[in-house]
Formats: structure tokens, sequence, C-alpha cells
């Protein structure tokens, strides 16, 4: 693992170089979210960071995404310090940013008339996007009228118009069901293969991670949270998120994963009963 003061050689799309957040509270210490850490994201890597409850991951991913600035150390991004917001990368939520009053195609259509974009060009390349995510007929439907993974779609054809070279996912699917959770995840891994994009993936559920990632990342439980465990995924690509899980690798992965996670899960409950 590189050391936090020495940036290692080679192009990286995210470099956290002692990254430090704490969050200031009146009339108390500061609460230390993060301790210093260290850690690099190659690009067309595919990461998660999973971690128990309140440890930090969303904190993490909003330092990436120049959401919140580090008080302490650095990040780098494709070598260079980030400045501010990250414009270059693309952030989806669990909660749809859909706007309710425009079209499924309008909203694919937004980023691109937001840089600039000739509508129609912007809506020829949206009805594209859209049927890249298997959507081709629902152009004309209203967020309200989609199913909730046929709004993730809608989600996820909306960032990825716009071809960032990041990736920042916070529990994406979460408010999903089990089976579509799965699907929408081999779809994320059919539009991410061969584009080169870096993936931060943060999620609760080890099996997701495991199933859609070259590497996930450990965090232990906060306050103060650090990076304790970074496991290469030695599965075939392309996967299948479903199938993945019936390998015996996947499960020599999640045992290993898991005997670790699970002593920082009762450490959190723990901690938040305290
Ligand atoms: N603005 C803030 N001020 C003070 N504390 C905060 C603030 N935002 C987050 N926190 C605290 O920072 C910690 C980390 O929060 P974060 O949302 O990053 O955790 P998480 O690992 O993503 O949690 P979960 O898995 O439950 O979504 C939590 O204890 C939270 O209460």
């Amino acid at each position: 693992m590189p050391s936090a003061t020495e940036a290692p050689q080679g192009p990286l799309a995210v470099h956290f170089d002692g990254v430090r957040l704490a969050f200031p509270v009146k009339n108390k210490p500061e609460y230390e979210v993060l301790a210093p850490l260290t850690l690099s994201v190659a690009p067309q890597q595919f990461i998660s960071i999973v971690g128990p409850t309140g440890c930090g991951k969303s904190t993490l991913l909003n330092v990436a995404a120049g959401l919140l600035k580090p008080t302490g150390g650095r990040v780098l991004i494709d070598g260079a310090p980030l400045p501010g917001l990250n414009r270059g990368a693309g952030y989806l939520f669990q909660q749809d940013a859909l706007m309710p009053w425009k079209t499924a195609l309008q909203n694919v259509a937004v980023p691109l008339e937001i840089a600039g974009i000739p509508a129609a060009e912007a809506a020829e390349r949206a009805q594209a996007w859209l049927g890249k995510v298997g959507l081709a007929r629902f152009g004309d439907r209203y967020p309200h009228q989609l199913s909730g993974g046929q709004r993730k779609r809608v989600g996820m054809a909306q960032v990825l118009i716009r071809d960032p070279q990041l990736l920042l996912m916070d529990e994406p699917f979460g408010p999903l069901d089990a089976q579509t959770r799965q699907i929408m995840g081999t779809l994320l891994l059919d539009l991410w293969a061969g584009t080169g994009k870096a993936v931060i993936f943060v999620t609760h559920d080890l099996e997701e991670a495991i199933a859609l990632s070259d590497r996930v990342i450990l965090l232990s439980a906060g306050p103060s949270a650090r990076l304790i465990g970074d496991y290469d995924i030695d599965l075939p690509r392309p996967r299948n998120t479903a199938d993945i899980r019936l390998l015996p690798r996947f499960h020599e992965l999640h045992h290993a994963i898991w005997s670790q996670l699970r002593g920082e899960v009762a450490k959190a409950y723990a901690e938040q009963a305290a």
C-alpha cells in the first residue's frame, strides 16, 4: 500500500492521500469520522467500499465528489489536487434525482442541454441511451409512471450520457428488491465494461460488493474509521451478478471478508447503543 505522503507512480483515477475528515460539533470536541486514510483507485477499476453503518462510506464518497473538503490530507484526481467540486465525476445516489415534470427522455437529455448541446441532438443521444438501458419505448413516460427499477435505469442513463471517467455510486440500488438489484448490477457492469471508467461504489451489501467489484475495501467501525481490508476480487469477467454468486470462489471471498466485517458491525452497534 502506498504511503500517505507519496503518490504512487502511473495514472490513477483517484488517490486519497492521507485524507482525514472531522465534523465540528457545537461546544464539544470535533467528531472525527475518518482517520487519515490512503487509498488509490486505478483507471478502469471498479472498487466497492463496505463497512458498518455510520462508519463514513458516504463521507468518503462525498470527499471524492468534492462536496466535502478533507480536514487533512488531499484528494488527487488523475494526479492533480481536486480544487473543489469534482465536475468530471458522475454521481448516482440512492434517491432518484429525476425531475418529475420531465419525461424519461427529457431527463436523460438534461446534462447534454446544460452542456450546450442543441436540443435535437441531445434528444437523439438521450433516445440512444434509453435503448442502452432497456427503455427505448419508455421515453415519453414521466418518472411517476415508471417502476423503481425503471427510474434507476433512467438515472443511470442520465449520469452516463455525459461520459464521466469516474463514477461515484452511493447505494444506488438500495431501495430496489433483491432481484432487481441483481439485474441492475449486471446492467451496470455491461455498461461499464471496456469504457475505462473508474467506479467507487458504496454499499452495505457485501454480496453486491463482491459480485460487482475488482476490489473490496473494508472500513472499520467509526468514529475515526480506518481502512482495515483491501481484497482483490479475482472472479472472472464478464459477470452476471446473480450467477457469479454460485461459484465456490465467491463463497471463499465472502467468508474471508465477512469474518473481518462481522466484528466491526458488532462494534458499530455497540457504539450506537452506548
Ligand atoms: N454534517 C455532519 N455533521 C456531523 N456528523 C456527521 C455529518 N454527516 C455525517 N456525520 C456523521 O458521520 C458518520 C459517517 O456518516 P456516513 O453517512 O458517511 O456513514 P455511512 O458509512 O455511509 O453510513 P450508512 O451505512 O448508515 O449509510 C456518522 O456517524 C454520521 O452521523
